[in-house]
């Protein structure tokens, strides 16, 4: 287990709001995340939820403009955020494009010589980053929820339908539904996954709820009708709520009218999903 570095602490509602660092082995690299601790914390272990950013964004960006603590107080729970990618290790043209490489990992384990060395974010968030979060803080580990936005909320779908029984809750923001569809997604599959077409299904929450074969599960999906990438076709919920209906898994997706894609409509809609989530995590 790495050594934990406290990088910031600021009182917040209550509570306390920290970035730390720490080596990742997983990754081959220094990695910062954000974690809330609601005041419920000083008295007892809390439910976690780990939140997924997106394309562009760092440790930061959630914490300054997700507007969550407040309810993550209220509700006495825990809120991890890691980065979006490992950072500093130096590959040829990985800070080249801001929808490749670094700050764009999508959470998925590189295959291809050039990026397996480091861009694993699917291990780094689903084990090395909890066993480390679980070492250090007082969360409980069998009370785990996931939500993200855009190239997180496709992180927090597909990791659950990766990862059966390891997420009680799962929750979007304007997720990329069907990354092997969109020109986003098809930029980082063919880069970190390589030409076979057949290995991103592995990696695309669309294909894997025919696949789904854990304990009951139902994903709440908020989705702005203003969004200007979902009318660029690089979100497609409708083809995860086509797959959700052929295969009776639950989804319930809600289009926000007049919604853009930005941290305003994610702050407008935080302490609903945080609320459903402890609900949930709480039962
Ligand atoms: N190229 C722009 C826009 C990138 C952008 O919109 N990023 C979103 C996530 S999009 C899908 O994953 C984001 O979270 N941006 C951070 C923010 O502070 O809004 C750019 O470089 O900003």
């Amino acid at each position: 287990m790495s050594t934990i570095n406290v990088i910031s602490t600021s009182k917040c509602f209550g509570g306390d709001q920290l970035v730390i660092s720490h080596d990742s082995t997983s990754l081959g690299c220094k990695m910062k995340f954000s974690i809330f601790l609601p005041p419920k914390s000083k008295d007892g272990k809390c439910p976690v939820l780990y939140f997924l950013s997106g394309l562009t964004c760092d440790e930061q960006v959630f914490i300054n403009k997700g507007g969550a603590q407040k309810a993550a107080a209220t509700y006495g729970i825990i809120i991890v955020g890691p980065d979006t990618s490992p950072r500093g290790c130096n590959i040829e043209g990985e800070t080249d494009d801001w929808d490749f490489g670094v700050g764009a990992g999508f959470y998925l384990d590189a295959t291809q010589e050039k990026w397996k060395k480091n861009y694993n974010m699917h291990t780094y968030v689903t084990q090395e980053l909890p066993c480390f979060v679980n070492a250090n803080f007082p969360a409980i580990p069998d009370r785990v929820a996931i939500s993200g936005y855009s190239m997180g909320g496709h992180g927090a779908l597909m990791l659950a339908l990766r990862n059966p029984g390891m997420y009680r809750s799962v929750s979007a923001f304007a997720p990329i539904c069907n990354p092997m569809n969109c020109p986003w997604g098809k930029k980082a599959f063919s880069g970190y996954l390589g030409p076979d077409i057949e290995t991103w299904k592995e990696w695309d929450a669309t294909e894997l709820v025919a696949k789904y074969k854990g304990p009951p599960l139902m994903f709440l999906i908020d989705q702005g009708k203003e969004d200007q990438y979902y009318k660029e076709k690089q979100l497609l919920p409708e083809n995860l709520t086509n797959a959700c209906l052929a295969n009776k898994f639950q989804c319930i997706t809600r289009y926000q009218e007049g919604y853009d894609h930005s941290f305003y409509f994610v702050k407008t809609f935080i302490e609903e999903h945080i609320k459903h989530h402890s609900e949930i995590l709480n039962s």
